[in-house]
């Protein structure tokens, strides 16, 4: 894959929801080419801005607060347009009953949990008294009234939820009804002086995920089966999980991301996006 020495630093989500983007990578070889660190999306977040990886997935809202350090990769991203299934919050009560009550917010997000905020001060009128916890949902509703998770876990309550009697929004659901707009979670990104060092091996890795993804969704109840063999969900509940994610970046997605960044910050989470950001590694 690469023309060049370099063997990059490369972030990969370990969730379900980046198994098309690994599938392809290992199909085509291109993962030897790679160091690749699998991670849970805010340890990634974090070391791709602490420089201590050179590429990978970066959740938006710390892109939104480290643009000026990096370039994204365009095409990709980890989002939905409407429901995504794995990005919940799940309530003991209604929505707007949660005001002054304790809400726990899953460590490995960033993204979702300030949504779920937005979306509970500004559609419900809510301002519960929130603190971090780590992704665990018995242990969040033995201590909150809510509790906000992503990932498989948010995928796992998403189908047991309702038989517990738990009440779950489906945050790329309430994104969508709220702004008419897809939602984006996560971004790929690269640290702004490693694209200016490196163009090739960025161009190079854009393509091997780009072929990747593509590979994966004309593969995708293949894809789902292999999974299935491993995973607490039959291949079935994968596929659909696997077709309601949205791998892509293009207008309407910016759109979103654009309209996060306005609303976030408005609430002062992140610094305004520049004019002519986001902005994109030249590949
Ligand atoms: C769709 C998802 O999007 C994710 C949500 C993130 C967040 O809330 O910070 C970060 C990375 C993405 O993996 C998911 O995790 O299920």
């Amino acid at each position: 894959m690469s023309d060049s020495a370099i063997r990059p630093r490369v972030g990969h989500i370990q969730f379900l929801n980046c198994l098309p983007i690994y599938w392809g990578l290992m199909r085509s070889g291109a993962l030897l080419d790679v160091d690749l660190h699998k991670d849970t999306p805010e340890r990634l977040s974090a070391s791709l801005v602490a420089g201590d990886l050179d590429i990978g997935p970066i959740t938006l809202v710390e892109y939104l607060r480290h643009a000026d350090e990096l370039v994204l990769l365009p095409n990709l991203a980890v989002g939905s347009d409407g429901p995504v299934l794995s990005v919940n919050l799940i309530s003991t009560r209604p929505l707007a009953e949660l005001d002054g009550r304790p809400v726990a917010l899953g460590s490995t997000s960033r993204t979702g949990v300030l949504l779920a905020q937005m979306l509970l001060a500004e559609q419900y009128g809510a301002e519960p008294e929130y603190f971090r916890c780590p992704p665990e949902l018995t242990q969040m509703l033995i201590e909150a009234d809510a509790g906000v998770l992503i990932g498989d876990p948010a995928l796992r309550a998403m189908y047991e939820g309702p038989r517990l009697g738990l009440e779950v929004t489906d945050l790329g659901e309430a994104w969508k009804k709220w702004t008419g707009l897809p939602m984006v979670f996560a971004v790929w990104a690269v640290r702004k002086d490693f694209a200016a060092a490196n163009p090739g091996v960025v161009k190079d890795v854009h393509e091997a995920f780009q072929r990747s993804r593509d590979l994966s969704l004309g593969e995708l109840d293949e894809v789902a089966a292999a999974a299935a063999r491993w995973e607490p969900f039959d291949a079935e509940t994968l596929a659909t999980y696997f077709r309601v994610l949205d791998f892509s970046l293009g207008e309407r997605q910016i759109a979103g991301m654009r309209e996060f960044a306005h609303r976030a910050a408005a609430r002062g989470e992140v610094p305004p996006l520049p004019a002519d950001g986001p902005v994109f590694a030249e590949v």
